[in-house]
């Protein structure tokens, strides 16, 4: 039995739903376990890696069905207050009992849920310090298990557009086009998204794909949680400590060769309207942020982010806050961002609704962890995909930035770049995919 030593949080203001389970977490510091997306077995299991450091959640000591990222922040404050945690690494960030999760993007217009799921057991790894944590009603101690076994992947893969196709995409970007330069309209940057299905000669299995997607882009947030799988370079908001960080993305150029980086990375820092793109997204984050900081930095021009399939224009924010504000609750206020949405806000949405014929699922949305403090890292769920029920197909998103200067056929490869990484990690060739050889 783990000993109980000291609470997880201090319950006050927390109201206690006496359905919720009284859960004992222990926390042990161990040897490195090695990659930590071998032990990824089971579809309801959970992943969130950056450069080969991470965590992953095993097994389902508590899950929840939320509606909101407000409802899901109140569930877990609640839950954390009846958790009693014991730890032999005090005090680090993010270690102990978790809820990882993924929300819809646009909970009023999709058949998917939010969730929120905390797992039985966690192995994490920061900075040369691995632990386990084992989160369970009767307080048992942790115990790595063996690493899961590979499988052989998806095999042969089919890939089929979901609502618009190419030709339909391009359209819809000049419908909007011609909305977003008419005087009379308040729209000035819509985010619209297209999708992809591909189904798999055998089942579509998240470890598969999380480990092409560590490997092939480590400077990303690869994550698994409910069938959501990708790669994200977004990050929605970071808490750590009373410190509220986020990576704003918004203007993108494809890469090709190496010896066109410094051309392209020089052409997209110069690109007008890369540039009004990315001014909305940084403007919509800054603004929802400011409330919650007592002081802010905002950079007064987006540095380039280079990834291996193509480099956007990146802006990091960051805010002390004024007061205990959790990571969802913050997620909640920030979500959705100009970078996945459009401006102003309501007026992207509808036009989302009206343009894009595809539900987003929980593509977009905030993926991520919180710990019992209320510190986490909340993403946004982009370079991904939601694998079916039956693990016989995964849908894949990808979207641009919309403004008065795009072009239809400069958007479409914009969102066949994005869709690389994915379809790469199913060992698809972009080109077969999207019709081109
Ligand atoms: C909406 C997506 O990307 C966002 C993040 C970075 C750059 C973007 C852009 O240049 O349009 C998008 O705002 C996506 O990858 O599906």
């Amino acid at each position: 039995m783990c000993p109980i030593a000291r609470t997880g949080l201090s319950s006050s203001s927390v109201t206690v739903d006496p359905a919720l389970p009284r859960l004992r977490a222990c926390t042990v510091a161990i040897d490195d376990p090695g990659d930590l997306l071998d032990y990824l077995a089971e579809a309801s299991d959970v992943a969130w890696i950056r450069r080969g450091d991470g965590l992953v959640g095993l097994g389902v000591a508590a899950r929840v069905d939320v509606a909101s990222l407000d409802d899901g922040a109140e569930w877990w404050k609640a839950l954390s207050a009846r958790i009693e945690h014991s730890t032999e690494l005090p005090g680090a960030w993010g270690v102990g009992p978790l809820a990882f999760g993924s929300f819809a993007f646009d909970a009023g217009h999709t058949a998917s849920t939010s969730v929120l799921i905390v797992p039985e057991l966690i192995i994490g790894r920061r900075s040369g310090q691995s632990w386990l944590t084992a989160i369970s009603a009767d307080g048992h101690s942790p115990v790595l298990p063996a690493k899961a076994p590979d499988s052989d992947g998806p095999g042969r893969v089919e890939v089929r557009p979901v609502g618009l196709d190419a030709a339909g995409y391009a359209r819809e970007v000049g419908r909007l086009v011609e909305r977003i330069n008419d005087p009379d309209s308040e729209l000035a940057k819509v985010v619209l998204a297209r999708a992809l299905r591909a189904m798999g000669e055998r089942p579509v299995e998240a470890r598969w794909l999380a480990k092409r997607l560590a490997s092939a882009y480590p400077s990303c947030w690869t994550f698994h949680v409910d069938g959501l799988v990708g790669a994200s370079p977004e990050m929605l908001i970071r808490a750590e400590g009373g410190l509220a960080t986020s990576r704003v993305l918004a203007g993108t150029i494809r890469r090709s060769d190496a010896s066109q980086d410094e051309a392209l990375a020089d052409a997209l820092s110069g690109s007008g309207k890369d540039l009004e793109e990315h001014e909305f997204a940084v403007a919509s984050v800054a603004n929802a942020l400011r409330p919650f900081c007592s002081g802010m930095n905002v950079p007064d021009a987006p540095f380039v982010l280079q990834l291996p399939n193509v480099m956007h224009l990146a802006s990091d924010v960051t805010g002390v806050m004024a007061g205990a504000f959790s990571a969802l609750h913050l997620a909640g206020r920030l979500h959705p961002s100009a970078a996945v949405c459009g401006t102003p806000t309501a007026a992207a949405l509808a036009a989302i609704a009206e343009h894009e014929h595809l539900d987003r699922g929980r593509y977009a949305g905030p993926v991520g962890w919180i710990d019992t403090h209320g510190d986490g890292e909340w993403a946004i769920a982009l370079r991904c995909g939601q694998i079916a029920q039956d693990a016989a197909s995964i849908t894949l998103y990808a979207g641009c930035g919309i403004v008065g200067r795009s072009r239809p056929d400069a958007e479409v490869a914009e969102t066949e770049a994005k869709l690389a990484p994915m379809l790469g990690a199913l060992g698809v060739s972009p080109g077969a995919a999207l019709g081109r050889s």
